[in-house]
């Protein structure tokens, strides 16, 4: 990064600038606390208004089942009472949002200030930039929300004639200053103006702070190859190709709060799902949606979704071929299904369709191929005849008393009423309903295709002894062509680590919902894993079109550490990339030839006071738990599930350690042996260092891994 040019950086009081931004501030400050205290005290009241209301109301409603006229009364008396309730809910969820605004304007109301002229000869206007918007009793904007369109020309970092996107449609207006504030609550502490931006001194103070064990949100640092990604229009594919550090995950995270705020009339947080690595990295990113005032969306991991999705006993498929799956594709078209691929539907020991019936429905349509047609036209005939055999029980009158015998808090559950059938027909038809209710599990079991042995099917067509679960995955999304209809945004973080056919799977699954991927492919740590091109190719294949994005920029490690990992590739790449230019230690490379000094070292690198967090980062499973024993209590072990703690020693493979940031790396086992020049251990040293902001350490036991030189 240049130098920046034409920066004033203020905490003086003389000076007027501050002056008059400290008043405004103080100023909005008080306008922020008066809207808090007026929701609260509506709140308040109407909530004991509601309150009142709701018990003079429940007083009226007396709970009278005896004949069918009082039952009436009684549901349209609770009918009435539940409306009430809700119309109080809808008002209340308003002013919670509002209140919830306000709270999180109340820590920082913003951070930073444009000034527009948005039309010529106009005078310009001020807007302040925060975490969420808020406008004062008159609808005037005091703060912006940073996902608005006008925010877009802080992100831009152009000065003079700038624009942004409004409904697609594009304003032009002349950015005259860019102002970027250091504030807590209603202190301002300094200001910057950049004239021309380039380096971002909000930036730069953000990345001098320790790391914390929980990922930060950088809204008010987003850097403008970032806010590429942020505020990218809808694609159906987004693939970006980021080294490390580059703040892939940040963008992730804020893109997703993006997406809530810009879609925020249709888009719920469980429709947008987030594949991560594995479960430390979940609880390392949980806070940082939340502390935008969004909702997390469904985090997975690969397992997990596995698991989900019924497929869980099986092995994960982390060696299954593309092959396999698209010779599972071919073979569908002229597969003839044999008796013993389908099974019976059963609800406990209940068989509610038998096996014979399910094979005369599937041969009812033998003359289409297996595939989305077929399966929906086998499943609406299923759910027909099970409707029938359902109709068939509700005239059995072992099953009409039963239902009759019901209590009535019981029957009040079924049906919303107490029963009072007046003729045989009347019965027969709660009978029904009574047999649906009891059997609704089957019409689930149809549409899960439970009537499908894909186990059998897929050994078959593949001539194999087992499925694996991205097999399983696979063959069943032949036959129904999709996965899910809700997800609308899917977002895959580290890509890298995806083999093509887990890709095939998840492009196939959510064939509706629109991508964002992002990975490094200098961190693909594991065999036989897709490359960017063929990630391209697959998506490509499914959706259509694929756009891509590259970050270059390392934000994550000191210059010294970023020129060490970087030191790794080849130098054609290692030239585009920077760091973010900051005072750095330089790292640590020794090897030793016997192993109690090596031992000696290791021991001392982690007993050193060090500030922050250390991680030792191990390059297999093995290796943890062989260094566990050595490193005793020196160390705590990190293992799935876990979160980190804030600051002293922890163990972790780097499987685990992927993803994640420390102050201080060890890289233990630094030896030839280990690490030798392949391109595999090449990929895993880059990601091990990489995970350090500060400070690295790096001990071999034996002869020093060609790829480093000791320093
Ligand atoms: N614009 C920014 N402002 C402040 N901090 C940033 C910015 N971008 C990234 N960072 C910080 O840099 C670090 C790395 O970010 P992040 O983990 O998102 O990168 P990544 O590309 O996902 O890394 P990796 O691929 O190596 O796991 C984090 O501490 C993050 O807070």
């Amino acid at each position: 990064m240049s130098e920046n040019v034409e920066s004033t950086r203020t905490d003086s009081h003389d000076d007027p600038i501050f002056a008059a931004e400290q008043d405004h501030l103080s100023e909005l400050y008080a306008k922020l606390l008066q809207i808090r205290d007026d929701i609260s005290q509506d709140l308040e009241s109407n909530h004991q208004g509601a309150k009142q209301d709701l018990i003079d109301m429940s007083e009226e409603v007396r709970l009278d089942f005896g004949g069918a006229d009082e039952t009436i009364e009684t549901l349209a008396a609770i009918e009435t009472l539940n409306s009430i309730i809700d119309a109080y809910n809808q008002y209340h969820d308003f002013n919670v949002d509002k209140l919830r605004r306000v709270m999180l304007l109340l820590m920082q109301p913003y951070f930073a200030k444009v000034t527009l002229e948005m039309r010529p000869g106009r005078p310009p206007r001020d807007v302040y930039i925060g975490a969420a918007g808020m406008t004062d009793e008159r609808s005037r904007p005091l703060v912006v929300d940073w996902r608005s369109p006008v925010a877009e020309t802080y992100y831009n970092q152009e000065m003079g004639p700038t624009s942004y996107q409004v409904d697609g449609k594009t304003r032009n207006v002349n950015l005259t200053l860019r102002r970027q504030f250091d504030i807590v609550r209603d202190e301002l502490r300094s200001y910057f103006d950049t004239t021309v931006a380039i380096q971002d001194s909000l930036l730069l103070g953000a990345l001098k702070r320790r790391h914390t064990e929980k990922l930060q949100a950088i809204t008010a640092t987003i850097q403008r190859e970032q806010n590429e990604v942020v505020r990218h229009e809808d694609v159906p594919v987004l693939l970006v190709n980021g080294i490390a550090g580059s703040g892939k995950t940040s963008v992730l995270l804020q893109r997703i709060a993006f997406l809530l705020y810009q879609e925020r009339k249709t888009l719920d947080p469980s429709q947008v799902w987030l594949f991560s690595p594995n479960d430390v990295f979940e609880s390392y990113i949980d806070t940082v949606l939340p502390s935008m005032g969004e909702s997390n969306p469904r985090t997975v991991t690969w397992r997990a979704f596995v698991a989900e999705q019924g497929a869980g006993e099986r092995d994960l498929g982390l060696s299954t071929t593309p092959e396999a799956l698209r010779r599972l594709d071919e073979a569908a078209r002229t597969l003839v299904l044999e008796p013993d691929d389908l099974r019976e539907i059963r609800l406990g020991d209940e068989t509610l369709l038998k096996a014979s019936q399910v094979r005369s429905a599937v041969e009812k349509f033998a003359e289409f191929d297996v595939g989305p047609r077929f399966t929906a036209l086998v499943k609406e005939e299923l759910h027909d005849r099970l409707n029938r055999r359902l109709a068939q029980m509700a005239r059995n009158e072992e099953v009409q008393e039963e239902m009759l015998g019901l209590d009535v808090e019981r029957q009040y559950e079924i049906f919303g009423e107490t029963l009072s059938p007046d003729d045989e027909e009347e019965t027969v038809a709660y009978a029904k309903r009574y047999v649906e209710h009891l059997y609704e599990d089957a019409h689930d079991a149809i549409e899960r295709l439970a009537w499908l042995r894909f186990d059998r099917i897929g050994m078959r067509l593949l001539g194999a002894q087992a499925l694996s679960a991205t097999e399983w995955l696979y063959l069943r999304l032949v036959f129904t062509g999709i996965g899910s209809r809700d997800a609308r945004f899917v977002m895959v973080d580290e890509v890298q680590d995806y083999t093509e056919a887990q890709l095939m799977v998840l492009a196939r699954f959510f064939s509706r919902a629109h991508f964002l991927l992002l990975g490094d492919e200098h961190q693909a740590i594991f065999e036989g894993t897709a490359t960017f091109s063929r990630i391209a190719e697959i998506f490509g294949a499914t959706h259509g079109s694929v756009d891509e994005c590259r970050l270059l920029t390392s934000y994550r490690s000191s210059p010294e550490i970023t020129e060490l990992f970087c030191g790794l590739l080849e130098p054609d790449e290692r030239r585009r990339l920077t760091s973010v230019q900051r005072e750095g230690v330089a790292p640590v490379i020794r090897s030793f030839d016997d192993r109690d000094a090596y031992l000696e070292a290791l021991r001392a690198a982690v007993t050193e006071p060090g500030e922050g967090l250390t991680a030792v980062v191990a390059e297999s499973d093995a290796r943890a738990s062989w260094l566990a024993k050595q490193l005793g209590d020196a160390v705590r072990v990190i293992r799935g599930g876990m979160s980190l703690p804030a600051e002293g020693v922890v163990l972790l493979p780097l499987r685990v350690a992927k993803g994640l940031e420390f102050d201080h790396v060890i890289v233990p086992d630094a030896q030839a042996e280990v690490y030798p020049d392949t391109p595999l251990a090449r990929r895993r040293l880059y990601t091990a260092l990489s995970r350090a902001t500060h400070r690295v350490t790096v001990l071999a036991q034996g002869p020093l891994t060609p790829m480093l030189s000791a320093r």
